[in-house]
């Protein structure tokens, strides 16, 4: 089932109009698709006009009715005033979760994610994946049709990223579509059944690994192999 249909003409930053131009994909229930690119291909900018952050001439549809989604950007967003805790009851309201389910979810993910004993403390002193995990939890409190993660490894430890891995399989088993942005080629490799890689603003190639590997004439590449040359051969 299709959940999220992007149709970006060109999009960017006032001033700077064209930063990304024609990216057409869809994202469907169940799928992990992975957002892939070298620094400053313009994939975040991609995620920011998907949700609606950017000027640009594009159609952006949740298909469905009532469609919500989790928008867990590069940098952490966080109160400097609330304590975690307060955040996660923050979020509660605004999406009316129940009580009683709100704090049972909301305990499971501090404790999966190692924050428990930092309930009470305040996130804006917290290191920097510390952090990002407060945004992930709270992308997961409120159970999305769609998740749309802008680089969520960076400052992760290897335990965090595990953990966070098997929450979103989970999720994607569950039916939701996953949009993740990525520079660890590994990762997306063996998570994201398909792949859509981006380079100077527009689509280079996309598909599942075995697309494109017979795209880029690698049958046994590596996505770190087949990213490398497709980017050579465009260069
Ligand atoms: N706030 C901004 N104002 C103007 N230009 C910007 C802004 N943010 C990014 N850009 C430009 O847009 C282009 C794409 O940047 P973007 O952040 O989308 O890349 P990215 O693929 O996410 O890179 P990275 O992997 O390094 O995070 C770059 O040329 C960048 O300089």
């Amino acid at each position: 089932m299709e959940l999220l249909r992007v149709d970006i003409k060109e999009a960017g930053y006032p001033g700077r109009e064209k930063i990304v131009e024609d990216v057409r994909f869809s994202l469907f229930s169940g799928e992990m698709l992975g957002l892939i690119g070298p620094n400053g291909a313009g994939k975040s900018t991609i995620l920011k006009t998907i949700m609606g952050l950017l000027p640009g001439r594009c159609d952006i549809e949740f298909v469905g009715l009532n469609k919500n989604y989790a928008y867990v950007p590069e940098q952490p967003v966080l109160y400097d005033r609330l304590t975690l805790w307060e955040h996660l009851e923050l979020v509660a309201a605004a999406y009316c979760l129940e009580k009683r389910e709100f704090e049972n979810t909301a305990e499971d993910l501090l404790e999966l994610f190692h924050l428990s004993k930092e309930k009470n403390h305040m996130p804006a002193n917290f290191s920097k994946g510390m952090q990002q995990k407060v945004m992930l939890v709270i992308g997961f409190l409120i159970k999305p049709d769609v998740y749309i993660v802008d680089e969520p490894f960076m400052g992760l430890d290897p335990r965090a990223i595990k953990e966070f891995l098997q929450l979103l399989e989970k999720e994607r088993e569950r039916g939701a579509g996953i949009l993740v942005s990525t520079h660890q080629l590994d990762v997306a490799e063996r998570i994201c059944r398909s792949l859509l890689l981006i380079s100077d603003g527009h689509i280079a190639a996309n598909g599942t690994l075995a697309e494109i590997q017979s795209q880029c004439d690698l049958p046994c590449g590596s996505l770190f192999d087949c990213f490398n040359k497709i980017l050579e051969e465009k260069s």
